[in-house]
């Protein structure tokens, strides 16, 4: 699904990604781990064209994604990639199922088919109560699925998370990791995910670590 190969990338005069060869096959949960400053979180931006490569080449099922332009890479992004983060970025002023239905209206999707799609997957995660709540109404456990609701919403072929609970009490860290294999299990999704909890890297398919810009194992 995804290949990337010989992926560098430099800030100022700082070599961060040493050419880094990585790839992802549909349905796998893949765990980047490493130590702080490895350079996980360059590579994923990367990995989810939030940022580009000074060198290397990516490819999105067979289609090569850095001949993309500006306007075909946000299209491409918003329709193929799920995106959470340690924080889950929900707009404060909207309400969870407003906050779910956001990736779906720019996707020109109806408002109609948005809501509904958005309710299946609130109730999916156990939020059907939970819909009319502004974020700062809801646990940050609740505020973390809402986030993966949002990702989920354009059926997207990868997700790609930053430290998904690394923001969440243990209890909490631990039915978001299941929630993850249980999206896995029944609908076949693909995860890139970088991680400093064990619990979570140790349920992923695959551990890949990386060092001071390379992946080494
Ligand atoms: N936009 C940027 N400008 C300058 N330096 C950056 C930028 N982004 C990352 N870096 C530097 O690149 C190095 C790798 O950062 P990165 O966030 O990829 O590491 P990481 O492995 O994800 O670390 P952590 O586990 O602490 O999140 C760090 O030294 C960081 O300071």
């Amino acid at each position: 699904m995804l290949k990337a190969t010989a992926i560098h990338k430099s800030y100022g005069n700082l070599h961060i990604l040493k050419g880094v060869d990585l790839e992802v096959a549909k349905g796998e949960i893949v765990a980047i781990v490493g130590a702080s400053g490895a350079g996980k979180s360059s590579l994923l931006n990367i990995l989810g064209t939030l940022d580009k490569p000074d060198a290397g080449r990516l490819f999105f099922n067979g289609h090569e994604l850095s001949s993309m332009n500006s306007t075909q890479l946000s299209n491409f992004r918003n329709r193929k990639i799920g995106f959470i983060f340690q924080f889950h970025h929900l707009l404060a002023e909207f309400t969870a199922l407003e906050n779910v239905c956001i990736p779906a209206f720019i996707a020109g999707t109806a408002k109609g088919v948005a809501e509904a799609r958005a309710m299946e997957l609130l109730d999916m995660l156990g939020l059907s109560d939970r819909t009319t709540h502004k974020p700062n109404q809801l646990s940050g456990g609740e505020q973390q699925r809402v986030a993966v609701a949002r990702a989920l919403i354009n059926k997207p072929d990868l997700i790609f998370a930053d430290e998904p609970s690394g923001n969440l009490d243990s209890a909490n860290a631990r039915e978001l990791h299941e929630l993850f294999i249980r999206l896995r299990r029944d609908f076949d999704q693909t995860f890139v995910i970088v991680t400093h909890n064990e619990d979570l890297s140790n349920l992923s398919d695959r551990k890949v670590t990386m060092k001071d810009g390379l992946i080494i194992s």
